[in-house]
Parts: C-alpha cells; sequence; structure tokens
C-alpha cells in the first residue's frame, strides 16, 4: 500500500519515519514551505521534529493533489482544522485519522467529521500511548488501531505494523477516539498539580478520578469499556499525565504555576489539544447530563475565571460519594 501522511508536524513526521523504515515511499504533505523544503532537502524537520535524521523514502510536498496516487492517507493535523484538511484530500482512499480532539461547536468526533467531510472514504483511527520522538527513534510502542471493516484493519495493520510498532486491533472507532480526546484534558490537570506542588497522591487522584470522568462520557456516546480501558484510553492518559515531554502536561504545569493561560497559549506553533477540546468536552458533557468536575476545572483555569488555590478547594470540597 503506497502511504500518504497529511500533516508533517511531530506525530506526522514521526509516522513518515516508521512507514518510511523498510525503504518505503511516503509521501508527506506539510502546510509551511519551510518544512517542505527542509524535509526535501536536509532530511530533517527542526520546526517540529528535531535531532532526527529522516528516511531517504520521506517525499515531502503542499500540494495536496499529489496524494492522488496513494492508497492510504494518515490525517495528521491539529483536531480543529480536520474538517478543512480532510475536504481537501483525494476522495475514496482509506483515512487513518491520528489527531486526538472534539470538534468546536459540532461536538463531533474526527471519525464523524471526516465521514462528513469525505462521505466515500473508509475510515480508521490510530490512537494511543505514543510521544512521537520516541517512535521516531524506533523506541518500543503498542497502539490502537480501530476500524469497523475488520478486513481493512487487517490490511492497514500489516502496512504499519513494525518489529517496534504494535498495533492492537478494535472495532469500536468512538471508544479510541474518546480516549485520545479526553485524556488531553485530564493531562493539563495532572501538569496543573505538578506546577502547583500538589504531590503524587494528587496525580494519581486526578489519573483515576478523570479516568471515571472519561468512562462515564464515553459510556455515553457509545465506547465500549474495555476499550477506554486500553492503550487509546487508560494508556494513553498514563503516560500524557505523568511527563513533562507531553506539551499538555506542560501547558498544565505552567498553568500550576501560576502563570496565565493566555500567556502560555500565545504564540505557541506547537499543538496542546487538550486547550481546545477542554470547552468543547465541557459543552458535550453537559448536553448529555455527564458530570466531568476535572474537566470543569480545567477549564476554570483555561479561562481564567477563578483562582488556582479557589479552583482546587472546589474540587477537594465535592460531596463525599460512591466510588
Ligand atoms: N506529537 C505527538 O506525540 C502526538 C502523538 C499522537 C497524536 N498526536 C496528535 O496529532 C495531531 C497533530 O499533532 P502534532 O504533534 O503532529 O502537531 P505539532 O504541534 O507538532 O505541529 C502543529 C501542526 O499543525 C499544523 N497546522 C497549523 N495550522 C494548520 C492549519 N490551519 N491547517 C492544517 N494544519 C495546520 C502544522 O502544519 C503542524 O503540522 C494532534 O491532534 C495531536 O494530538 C500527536
Ligand atoms: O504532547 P501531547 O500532550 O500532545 O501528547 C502526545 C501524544 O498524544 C501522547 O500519546
Amino acid at each position: 500500500m503506497r502511504a500518504g501522511v497529511i500533516g508533517a508536524g511531530a506525530w506526522g513526521t514521526a509516522l513518515a519515519q516508521l512507514l518510511a523504515a523498510d525503504g518505503a515511499h511516503v509521501r508527506l504533505w506539510a502546510l509551511e514551505p519551510d518544512v517542505v523544503e527542509a524535509v526535501n532537502r536536509d532530511r530533517a524537520n527542526p520546526l517540529y521534529l528535531p535531532d532526527i535524521s529522516l528516511n531517504a523514502g520521506i517525499e515531502a510536498t503542499s500540494d495536496m493533489a499529489d496524494m492522488a496516487d496513494r492508497d492510504l492517507l494518515l490525517v495528521v493535523c491539529p483536531a480543529q482544522h480536520l474538517r478543512s484538511v480532510v475536504a481537501q484530500a483525494p476522495a475514496g482512499v482509506p483515512l487513518i485519522l491520528c489527531s486526538k480532539g472534539i470538534e468546536a461547536g459540532t461536538h463531533l468526533l474526527m471519525s464523524e467529521v471526516a465521514a462528513q467531510a469525505q462521505p466515500r472514504s473508509p475510515i480508521a483511527v490510530l490512537s494511543g500511548p505514543t510521544f512521537a520522538s520516541e517512535v521516531a527513534k524506533g523506541l518500543p510502542t503498542a497502539i490502537t488501531l480501530a476500524c469497523a471493516d475488520a478486513a481493512l484493519a487487517a490490511r492497514i495493520a500489516a502496512r504499519i505494523a513494525r518489529p517496534a510498532f504494535r498495533p492492537y486491533l478494535s472495532d469500536d472507532v468512538i471508544g479510541a477516539e474518546i480516549g485520545g480526546a479526553v485524556k488531553n484534558v485530564l493531562a493539563i490537570a495532572c501538569g496543573v498539580a505538578e506546577g502547583a506542588g500538589l504531590g503524587l497522591n494528587a496525580r494519581a487522584a486526578l489519573i483515576s478520578r478523570g479516568f471515571a470522568e472519561m468512562t462515564r462520557f464515553g459510556l455515553a456516546r457509545g465506547a465500549r469499556v474495555e476499550t477506554l480501558a486500553g492503550l487509546s484510553g487508560l494508556g494513553d492518559l498514563v503516560l500524557t499525565c505523568s511527563s513533562t515531554n507531553s506539551r499538555n502536561f506542560s501547558l498544565g504545569k505552567g498553568l500550576g504555576e501560576g502563570q496565565p493561560a493566555a500567556a502560555l497559549l500565545a504564540h505557541r506553533r506547537t499543538v496542546a489539544e487538550g486547550a481546545f477540546t477542554a470547552p468543547v468536552l465541557r459543552e458535550a458533557a453537559r448536553a448529555s447530563g455527564v458530570e466531568m468536575p476535572v474537566v470543569e476545572a480545567v477549564c476554570a483555569l483555561l479561562e481564567d475565571a477563578a483562582p488556582l488555590p479557589q479552583v482546587i478547594d472546589a474540587l477537594l470540597a465535592r460531596p463525599i460519594r460512591a466510588e
């Protein structure tokens, strides 16, 4: 299968590197002409994935028409741009969605957005605990590949699997997407705990109670609990809530140290999806009657709606209830 990757940020570049590892030709669409030039001329993407020497089989382009001869397209743009990016892609080619988020305004997951933007294209979702730099270096990684069509999933898995990159198959597309979207918001909360010096007990509590929120929201949207407890849910939650390698965790750490959200978000080149997902998730959860107090707290901090000590006290003062 001739693969194309749409989006040359850290994750798209790392996935192109993975797919080209066996000498295969991979076409990589980048928004920025500088990135196209650096990939083709220097075999590097210093803007988004520094210190990685890229495989010779990666050919960058800024022309979406160059994707027309691909058998498979990995879509790796920020979630809020997925609709416009997918609309430009060639029709009818299987799309593997790698972005993590929920669309503002519609509350749609990426597979639902892509189905509207390219109704003829089969859809799969690739999501899990995957820091781009580690995948690009060939470090061991496992990931969920979710697709309603088992035969297509098997073909994609055969194309993307590597000795150190192990996809696990699922038919629960919604579940795989909800885990990836919600964990980004919870990673901000864990970053806040780190930045404010609240300790590791607080982090473990946020991960566990955050996972309860993810599960409630996921079940309300038709996800299966075993998917949420797998790589794309709990697995990615644990990874992203544990390290400043996560942009979302780092953003939260800044908030916890008392830096204003607006300053932290201004002029950011790389994407911290949780900042965009948080208000959408809050709206979607309220609309379905799902309680998500940790998500509400993250929104309050991102919107500078209340001082940090007040937000922490409000979470701790919630009524005692059954776990
Ligand atoms: N970085 C990771 O480790 C990782 C791992 C798994 C999933 N993801 C997900 O992949 C998606 C992309 O993240 P990333 O880390 O590759 O990005 P990044 O932060 O490294 O780079 C930002 C990307 O946004 C693109 N962009 C900016 N404005 C755009 C526009 N108007 N239209 C289209 N694209 C635009 C840039 O070209 C660039 O590719 C996100 O949803 C992220 O959650 C990232
Ligand atoms: O750096 P983050 O917080 O966007 O996390 C990257 C990946 O989603 C981890 O799986």
